[in-house]
């Protein structure tokens, strides 16, 4: 026997006791998808709602929640939150969406939306979610996605699809997008508040009632924009921002040396001011959201995008820059007797032949995850120019993408190296023991490290960042530790 549950769309708008209904465990929540942000967001409904079904089509992501487990990691919190919710029988999973879509009134997506070999928006699973959801779908139920999408899709793709799939009337259930607006490592504390959320429906009752949902469950603003469309385009044009700036941090990173500047020091001096936020340049950009979504803005539109299609083009070609930032190095190298190593030979002037290595293999530091990561692009690289690649990483296996895997550990006793690059500082590399390994010249793509007490070589990628403002009077900018590796997870501009 179904329990009586309560709808939060169309029929009488008796906010207090909706807001009662959602709180008490009478408005059943299904989360599809419960990968970095789709298992903190669940938690988080279960924290709030007390009934909520996790949707996965990974059996093993479905049996270690139901076990009270998280199989996400570097999310604070996170484990006992799963562990406190499924203890309670506020949060269990299923692979069974269909069955999970049946009993839900309020269906959340938060599953990958990624991109084809084309640059094309891929939707596919967004549309396998979408036949779970219309098997179950009744009159009154919410769906709501998370997932970041193309401008237009609620109201061209999702709502005309539930409909037909459901055979429900179009207008007899809500459809809202609300932005994931989180980064992995800050998961829990985003979710619950730390930026307002951004709410739009495709009818004003469903922007209504996706508010009242996150009314209740964050602890910051709801912004209900006017439409779904427009929510969507929020989402879209903060990661378009971001990749379009990175991008103009890496061209501006590529005047240091004509300028003989540490780029980095002027970039942070300039971030002094509240009308300049220039990023962090870097060997490339990552993940699933940023490098994606200007594919997002682009596919919806024939407006005029040129600095969008360009800040891709420059951020994708980083990998194949710090490659050749290197293989220019190794050319200049030599000439210094330090150079040589204890056998007296001189590094491989060029990359052909050259041992070379890669540090860091995710596309940020502590972030289990390496799509589009920018190290694949470099080990793509050096191995055209015909070197032989090894890699290093705590937490993927570098052979995965084509490197001989090593480990931090095993790198005194092994094999000797003409060079290596430095792609994401994970936390672990502060242990690599520089001033032991047979010199080497060192391209340092995120200016973390600090070798001038050792006999390599360092090439940063915008100049080191020993530079540093002078401040005659007034507030002395913050001193960022250059000594060690391990920059904050998200690479702010002024490296905070
Ligand atoms: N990772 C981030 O920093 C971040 C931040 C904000 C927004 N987002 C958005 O959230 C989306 C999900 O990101 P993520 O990091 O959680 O991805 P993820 O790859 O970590 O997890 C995706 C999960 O969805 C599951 N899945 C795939 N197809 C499914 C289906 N048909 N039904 C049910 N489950 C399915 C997978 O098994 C996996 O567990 C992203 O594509 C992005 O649009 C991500
Ligand atoms: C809600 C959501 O979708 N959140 C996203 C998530 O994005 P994310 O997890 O994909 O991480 P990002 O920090 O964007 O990095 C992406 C790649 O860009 C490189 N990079 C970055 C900054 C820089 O100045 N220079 C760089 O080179 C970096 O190394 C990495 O490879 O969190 C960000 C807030 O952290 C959000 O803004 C972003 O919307």
């Amino acid at each position: 026997m179904s329990r009586a549950t309560t709808a939060l769309y169309g029929g009488p708008d008796d906010e207090p006791a909706r807001r009662r209904a959602l709180t008490n465990g009478s408005v059943p929540v299904a989360v599809y998808g419960l990968g970095k942000m789709g298992l903190p967001l669940a938690a988080v409904f279960a924290e709030g709602t007390g009934a909520v079904t996790g949707v996965d089509i990974d059996p093993a992501v479905v049996e270690s929640v139901n076990g009270g487990r998280s199989h996400v990691g570097g999310e604070p919190g996170l484990d006992d939150l799963v562990a406190e919710q499924v203890s309670r029988g506020r949060l269990r999973a299923t692979t069974d969406g269909a069955a999970a879509a049946s009993e839900a009134r309020v269906h959340v997506i938060i599953v990958p939306t990624l991109i084809t070999d084309d640059d094309e928006p891929d939707l596919s699973t967004i549309e396998a979610v979408l036949e779970d959801v219309a098997s179950g779908l009744e009159p009154g139920d919410l769906v709501i996605a998370e997932s970041t999408l193309p401008p237009g899709t609620c109201r061209d793709v999702i709502a005309p699809h539930l409909a037909e799939r459901s055979g429900l009337e179009s207008g007899s259930f809500g459809v809202a997008f609300c932005p994931e607006r989180t980064a992995s490592g800050t998961a829990l504390r985003d979710i619950r508040g730390q930026y307002p959320k951004v709410v739009g429906g495709v009818d004003e009752a469903s922007g209504r009632a996706a508010a009242l949902v996150y009314d209740e469950l964050s602890a910051n603003a709801v912004h209900l924009v006017s439409d779904a469309t427009t929510a969507e385009a929020v989402k879209v044009f903060e990661g378009v921002y971001r990749d379009v700036n990175i991008a103009l941090a890496n061209q501006l990173a590529g005047t240091a040396d004509d300028l003989g500047i540490s780029v980095r020091e002027a970039i942070e001096t300039a971030n002094h001011i509240p009308m300049c936020h220039l990023h962090d340049p870097g060997p490339g950009v990552g993940g699933h959201c940023i490098p994606y979504y200007p594919h997002f803005l682009l596919a919806q539109t024939e407006a005029p995008l040129s600095m969008v299609e360009l800040g891709r083009e420059v951020n994708r070609e980083m990998p194949a820059r710090t490659v050749s930032m290197l293989e220019a190095a190794l050319n200049d190298s030599g000439t210094d007797e330090s150079e040589r190593d204890s056998h007296g030979e001189e590094p491989a002037g060029s990359l052909e032949d050259a041992t070379v290595l890669v540090f860091g293999f995710t596309y940020r530091p502590g972030v289990e995850e390496t799509r589009a990561s920018p190290a694949i692009g470099v080990v793509e690289s050096l191995r055209e120019r015909g070197a032989e690649v090894w890699g290093c990483d705590p937490l993927v296996n570098p052979a995965d993408f084509g490197a001989r895997s090593i480990d931090v550990e095993d790198l005194v006793s092994g094999p000797t190296f003409d060079a290596a690059i430095l792609v994401t500082p994970q936390d672990a590399f502060e242990r690599i023991p520089w001033a032991d390994l047979e010199p080497m010249v060192v391209l340092d793509g995120r200016d973390v490290l600090s070798l001038s007490n050792t006999d390599h070589r360092v090439v940063t990628l915008g100049g080191a960042r020993d530079g540093r403002p002078t401040v005659i009077d007034g507030d002395v900018p913050t001193e960022t530790d250059t000594s060690t590796i391990g920059r904050p997870a998200t690479f702010d501009a002024t490296g905070r």
